[in-house]
């Protein structure tokens, strides 16, 4: 049997698969913490890939790898080839002011979105420069390349440390804010532009199915991913299939030919890892948010869905807007969350656990109207991640995405699209994998979608959004 393994280095973790490359049957698996916090030394996931490796028990029997990584991290190197400083992740949000500076400087976000099919927010890349830029200006000056979370992986494993040898794809690279998906190329005066005109050595493209290199055990490296372009690999996503993932961000993205141009800057145009599009809308606050709920509440995450699963659909007026760490769809990046509608009949923990699991649902129904809004036509909701796991999420979930959800089997879909990617650079083509899921239904329920749409308006409209 041959056997491919996929990466998914994440906020949260690190997850290995190894595979049968034929089938995709998952023969063994591993993963290993990250640390918490919006800034990371990339030593740290570097730490975690080997224990994950390990755990999965090696990859000397392994014939190719690929690496799908959390998006538009800003690794910063120096000409020798070392971090420079810890690299600052999706979620840290002290860009916010940076991105609003170069869409000013630039145009206007139409003017973003025609030349790279992304309207700067605090997440993307190029406003992270920027920030470096005017708040470390010697670690910029020192910056002598930029890379992603899975160029940097990648190019360790392949034990370079030639600034030169840097890779990455097309996936990743158009959530930088300086690659173009629908012109396929680097647009370096962004990047100029961004990073107070220095213009540090960025990452060689490497195509769909190609290889980027061999680890010095001979093992086949591809190109590698993002994550939620890895995601849509694993679950082979197509038109008419969008996917909501509950990671440690919430994200609704959907596979198509024509790559999206929103001035609004809500849906992102990233490529997807085939050559195709991945129009997305991604929120800071996922499933952590059921997790702070259970804390608060003092309860387990078990305990926690079944309260949330006793109180009625609408928590009787109770809502949760799940603003907690900022937000960036929409773009409020000093937001809070809210809860609104408190009255002595519905100030409770199951209906305070009901508003958490539904406010959730709800920022991610908003996220799907953006993508609906952009002339996508949605068939399938596809939903993965870890909050997944949880009871009330799969029970309330087809509720408020129109009565019915699609719940691929168990499985870990942005390391298997990995895996997949792997297989594809291992023999020169993408091998068709099954994936099992089930439909799950519950009777539609758009007045509660109401009900957290005017208290997110409400709060939108007091803090001037
Ligand atoms: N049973 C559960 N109920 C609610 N949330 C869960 C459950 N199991 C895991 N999670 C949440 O899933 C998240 C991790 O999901 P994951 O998709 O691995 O995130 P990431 O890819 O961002 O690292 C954590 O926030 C965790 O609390
Ligand atoms: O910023 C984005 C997408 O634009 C996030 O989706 C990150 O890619 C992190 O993903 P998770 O760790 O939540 O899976």
């Amino acid at each position: 049997m041959t056997l491919v393994a996929g990466v998914d280095s994440s906020t949260q973790s690190c997850k290995v698969v190894v595979c049968d490359a034929d089938t995709g049957a998952v023969v063994r698996s591993g993963s290993a913490p990250h640390p918490g916090g919006t800034e990371v030394d990339p030593e740290d996931w570097w730490l975690a890939l080997t224990a994950a490796i390990s755990a999965a028990g090696g990859i000397d029997d392994v014939a190719a790898l690929s690496v799908a990584g959390q998006q538009h991290g800003m690794v910063c190197l120096d000409a020798a080839g070392h971090v420079v400083r810890e690299a600052l992740l999706w979620n840290d949000t002290r860009s916010a002011a940076a991105a609003d500076d170069l869409i000013t400087e630039f145009g206007g976000p139409r003017a973003w979105a025609e030349a790279v099919g992304v309207v700067p927010v605090a997440a993307i890349t190029a406003a992270k420069l920027r920030w470096l830029a005017d708040h470390e200006p010697d670690h910029a000056d020192e910056t002598a390349a930029v890379c992603l979370p899975h160029d940097w992986l990648t190019w360790k494993l392949a034990g370079s440390t030639d600034i030169g040898a840097l890779t990455t794809d097309r996936s990743d690279a158009s959530g930088t804010g300086y690659f173009s998906a629908a012109d396929e190329e680097y647009r370096t005066d962004l990047l100029q532009l961004a990073f107070r005109d220095r213009l540090p050595g960025i990452p060689r493209i490497v195509g769909p199915g190609e290889a980027a290199g061999k680890t010095s055990g001979g093992v086949v490296l591809g190109a590698g991913v993002g994550d939620n372009a890895a995601a849509a690999l694993g679950l082979q996503a197509g038109p008419g299939d969008a996917i909501v993932s509950l990671g440690t961000s919430g994200v609704v993205s959907a596979v198509g030919e024509v790559p999206p141009c929103d001035a609004s800057g809500i849906v992102a145009g990233f490529a997807d890892a085939t050559g195709r599009h991945l129009p997305l809308v991604c929120t800071l606050n996922g499933a952590p948010v059921l997790a702070a709920t259970a804390q608060m509440l003092d309860v387990d995450l078990a305990r926690f869905a079944d309260l949330a699963l006793s109180a009625p659909a609408g928590a009787d007026g109770l809502t949760m807007v799940p603003y907690l760490g900022g937000e960036r769809s929409p773009n409020l990046p000093a937001a809070t969350g809210t809860l609104a509608g408190i009255t002595p009949a519905n100030f409770s923990a199951a209906h305070v656990a009901r508003a958490a699991v539904e406010g959730l649902l709800c920022s991610l129904v908003y996220c799907r109207n953006r993508i609906e809004d952009q002339g996508i036509n949605v068939q399938r909701f596809l939903f993965i991640g870890g909050g997944t796991k949880s009871s009330a999420v799969r029970a309330i979930a087809p509720a408020l995405f129109d009565g019915t959800v699609v719940l691929p089997a168990d499985g870990e879909y942005v390391a298997l699209g990995a895996a997949r990617q792997a297989a594809w650079a291992l023999i020169g083509e993408l091998p068709e994998w099954r994936v099992e899921s089930e439909t799950i239904t519950a009777t539609p329920t758009p007045e509660v979608f109401a009900q957290y749409a005017a208290a997110a308006k409400w709060y939108s409209a007091a803090v001037g959004g």
